[in-house]
């Protein structure tokens, strides 16, 4: 299948080309960056000297005739481009009859009144949110296969859904809002330079409280209510989450970990029980990393991922391994 991606230059199209390049059922067909880019005619391997070699292509200006080229030459687009810009351009691919990974936000919440509350703009094409496949590839893998538009899911939300829909299904949880403390490396923030971001800027602080558009995501897709509150820390990639779960009473540690089991055959998912995830263990990497510990009713569940992977290019790469009938792990496992 041929393959292009737009907003290639940014970290998660970079960290998606180098895996696209790497895959063996996938050809690089192109990589895109906006018309006044100021990165555009340059190679992808300038902007990442770390895929010298592998990424010699340019990144190209997504004019008009590039829209017939893609229409010529590709089978999937990837759009790893701002929410914005991926509602946009989605209908213009999907009615040239291609397939859509999306991986911003663009298409992951269920109606208009959503993006307006949690995005702070009108959804310009609401008829196509219905349509589009939620990403998150261990729970969701006829619909993504089947689907035309896939709304990879939300870097944080896979860390947290993946920790807590097993704990759901099992129906180990009360009513009680689920408090989830997510830290994430800068990379999140994407490649664009900005005061907060800028290197002597970072620091371990919080953000979003009460509002972050992924409250919502985790909340819509799990069933539950939580209380996500992001922070941001001085470290590349990664992202640690700390859940404070309120299990029904007398719910015994077997039980919590019986009701993991239903991922226990999922080769991107690491089970570690008592021990603990960390950003080391997942950096680079495509897995989640899940692990638990009890005390009476009191659960906290601790999540980690590599947000450019699981949480961004990886996990679209799985979901176009569904598209495609393949292994989830194909081009993914043993290439970092
Ligand atoms: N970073 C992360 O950890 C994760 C990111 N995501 C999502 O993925 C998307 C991309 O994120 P990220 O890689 O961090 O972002 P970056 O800011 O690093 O990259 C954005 C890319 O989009 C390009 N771009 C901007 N405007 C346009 C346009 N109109 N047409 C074509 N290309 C355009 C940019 O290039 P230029 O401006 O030069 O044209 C750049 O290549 C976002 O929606 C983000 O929410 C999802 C999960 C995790
Ligand atoms: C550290 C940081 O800023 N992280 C980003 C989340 C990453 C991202 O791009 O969000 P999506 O998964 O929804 O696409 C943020 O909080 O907005």
């Amino acid at each position: 299948m041929n393959v292009v991606i737009i907003g290639a230059s940014g970290y998660s199209g970079a960290e998606l080309a180098s895996l696209v390049a790497k895959h063996p059922k996938l050809i690089l067909t192109g990589c895109y960056v906006s018309q006044g880019s100021l990165d555009k005619n340059k190679l992808l391997s300038d902007l990442y000297p770390e895929h010298l070699g592998l990424l010699d292509q340019p990144l190209l200006p997504l004019s008009e005739s590039a829209f017939s080229d893609i229409e010529n030459s590709a089978d999937y687009v990837c759009l790893c481009t701002d929410h914005k810009v991926s509602v946009d351009l989605a209908p213009r691919f999907l009615a040239m009859g291609k397939k859509v990974f999306d991986l911003s936000g663009g298409y992951r919440l269920a109606s208009n009144d959503d993006y307006v509350t949690y995005y702070g703009f009108e959804h310009q094409h609401p008829e196509l949110l219905n349509q589009a496949a939620y990403g998150l590839a261990e729970w969701n893998s006829d619909a993504i296969a089947a689907a035309q538009l896939v709304a990879v899911a939300g870097c944080y939300p896979t860390a947290a859904l993946n920790a807590l829909k097993p704990l759901q299904q099992a129906d180990l949880l009360t009513e009680q809002t689920i408090i989830i403390n997510a830290v994430s490396g800068v990379t999140g923030a994407g490649r664009k330079a900005s005061i907060g971001t800028h290197f002597c800027e970072v620091s371990l602080a919080p953000y979003g409280l009460f509002n972050h558009r992924h409250g919502p995501e985790i909340e819509q897709h799990l069933g539950h209510n939580v209380l996500f509150t992001p922070h941001l820390g001085n470290f590349p990639r990664g992202i640690l989450e700390t859940i404070y779960v309120q299990l029904k009473p007398n719910v015994t540690i077997e039980q919590v970990t019986q009701a993991y089991q239903v991922l226990a055959d999922e080769p991107l998912i690491r089970l570690l029980g008592d021990k603990i995830p960390s950003i080391k263990g997942v950096a680079k990497q495509p897995y989640v990393d899940i692990g638990w510990q009890q005390q009476g009713t009191q659960l906290i569940v601790i999540a980690a991922i590599d947000n450019l992977l699981k949480g961004a290019a990886g996990q679209a790469l799985q979901c176009i391994n569904l598209s495609m009938g393949l292994a989830h792990t194909t081009g993914l496992k043993g290439s970092f």
